[in-house]
């Protein structure tokens, strides 16, 4: 019987089970989405169980609607929403608080805290991040100060810490394992990117006992087996994970330095590998790491956008001026232009290069003439103008001028959005024909381990693309739009704090 490698994607909305065929094909797919809590204005939480309980949906279903079985995975890989943050009961297995999602805002006080501390300055040159919410080492603080007894419980080593990374593979293998790899370590802003391993001053800034943390690992190696009962039957080996942005970059095959790829899912991600160096960003951008495979570690710049194909979601369901996400592109497509409308969804604060937990989104430059069609326009337009500034901040800290952008993500079937990312980019634009890459990276990671793959020059050739995006528009009026954009953004920045 034919053997595959099944990707586990747990993503910010959806978590999905895809079967990869030694080609780098898919051959089956079910996706589930859960709950999103706002319990405040700011805050985002899942619940960690719901989550679980979405994995084991996925995977009965893959097996049951498919003429596939458990006996024919040859391996797993898990790639997940980063920095969400699950601290839970080592006995007995139960989540002591929400999982605190990646976007939320509510340790927005213990960052400002920080930094008035001066601790800046030292976070970056350890983790390559800057101190926000958005990583999870202040969420695992938060909960240890919120919830009552649990700072006591883990100082006694009862709790456990994990990205959803790290809680899946926790689950899968029964409680045997708790690990997690080098690029989920390096999105918590607990983990030395240099030294690779857990810091004890960072630690100690944030009050959180090392004993809770997961063993750190490769991205690509067999960390346990399945118990059957989660598994059907089945004890298969669990041998790959990366955070789901390196993992695209990984299904990408951005394998050398300086090629680069941005997903269009919720939030926006840009990575361009760096190889061997862990590169400081001098214009608001992240050091992380790419990867910890073949016994070493590579790095990337990241450039992280919070809301993109959220916006679209916000249309859909906030505002209802959509019915669905694609009726964006049938939309916007029907208007020459904004006519000047500028939407800036800084809904939970801007990331890269900003860096504003107080931003908030504004809509500018309404008239009386103004359409739904334009504020559907320009709505996926923010989506292009955040890569714009991300792009430039990495062009200027690389030093690389890219020639070509590598996309991927939900929002990229969207060819409107494609066609002016190129423009205002005036980059060509790729899409790849499988655009599950974030799970196909995880896959390539998991079967490498395995053997099902034998190397990185092997799963290079497998790549191609299914359209390139050139662009088409004039200088001057890319140049009028962007300013007015820059213009729009920076007028957002601080609101929450006036
Ligand atoms: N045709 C489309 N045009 C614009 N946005 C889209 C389109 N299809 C999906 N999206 C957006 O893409 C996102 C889903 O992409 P996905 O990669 O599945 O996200 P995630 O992994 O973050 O859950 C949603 O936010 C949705 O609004
Ligand atoms: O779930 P996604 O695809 O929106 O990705 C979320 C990122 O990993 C957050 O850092």
């Amino acid at each position: 019987m034919e053997k595959y490698i099944l990707s586990i994607d747990q993503g910010t909305t959806s978590s999905r089970a895809i079967l990869f065929n030694k080609n780098g094909e898919i051959v089956a797919m079910t996706q589930k989405e859960f709950s999103q809590y706002y319990p405040q204005p700011g805050w985002v939480e899942h619940n960690a169980n719901e989550i679980w309980g979405s994995v084991l949906a996925v995977l009965g279903e893959l097996f049951g609607n498919y003429n596939v079985e458990p006996s024919q995975i040859e391996g797993i890989g898990i790639t997940n929403q980063r920095e969400t943050t699950v601290v839970w009961d080592k006995n007995s297995g139960i989540p002591v608080y929400n999982a605190i999602v990646w976007q939320s805002r509510q340790t927005a006080n213990i960052c400002d805290d920080l930094k008035a501390k001066g601790y800046e300055q030292m976070v970056r040159e350890k983790t390559g991040l800057v101190i926000d919410a958005y990583f999870s080492g202040t969420k695992v603080k938060w909960i240890l100060d919120h919830v009552e007894g649990a700072r006591e419980k883990a100082e006694k080593g009862e709790l456990l810490f994990g990205t959803i990374d790290t809680w899946l593979i926790w689950k899968l293998t029964g409680g045997k394992a708790h690990v997690t790899d080098y690029t989920n370590a390096s999105r918590t802003m607990l983990f030395n990117i240099h030294t690779l391993e857990w810091d004890d001053e960072l630690l100690q800034m944030l009050d959180i006992p090392k004993s809770m943390l997961p063993e750190v690992r490769p991205s690509s190696e067999i960390y346990g087996m399945t118990v059957p009962y989660h598994f059907f039957g089945e004890e298969v080996p669990i041998a790959g994970a990366a955070g789901d942005q390196q993992a695209a970059l990984f299904g990408q095959a951005c394998f050398e330095a300086g090629m680069a790829k941005n997903t269009y899912g919720t939030g926006c991600f840009m990575l361009m590998n760096t190889g061997a160096k862990a590169v400081p960003s001098k214009h608001g951008l992240l050091t992380t790491i790419a990867w910890g495979v073949d016994g070493k570690v590579e790095y990337a710049l990241e450039g992280s956008i919070f809301v993109a194909g959220a916006a679209v979601q916000w249309l859909r369901d906030g505002l209802r001026v959509v019915d669905n996400a694609p009726q964006s592109e049938e939309l916007a497509t029907k208007v020459d232009s904004t006519d000047g409308v500028y939407v800036v969804p800084a809904f939970t604060g801007l990331g890269a290069p900003y860096w504003d937990m107080d931003a908030r989104g504004a809509i500018f430059g309404l008239t009386r003439g103004t359409t739904r069609e334009h504020l559907v326009r320009a709505t996926l337009e923010s989506l292009a103008y955040q890569t714009k500034d991300v792009l430039s901040a990495m062009e200027a800290d690389s030093g690389i001028t890219l020639n070509t952008l590598r996309v991927d993500g939900g929002a990229v079937k969207n060819n409107f959005l494609m066609q002016f990312q190129s423009d205002i980019l005036n980059v060509p634009v790729e899409r790849p024909v499988v655009n599950e890459t974030t799970a196909l990276g995880a896959a390539y990671l998991a079967g490498l381990a395995t053997g099902f793959w034998k190397d990185k020059e092997e799963i290079a050739k497998k790549w191609a693309i299914d359209k390139t995006f050139e662009p088409v528009l004039g200088e001057e009026k890319r140049e009028e739009l962007y300013s007015g954009w820059k213009r729009a953004v920076n007028s957002t920045m601080h609101w929450s704090k006036n």
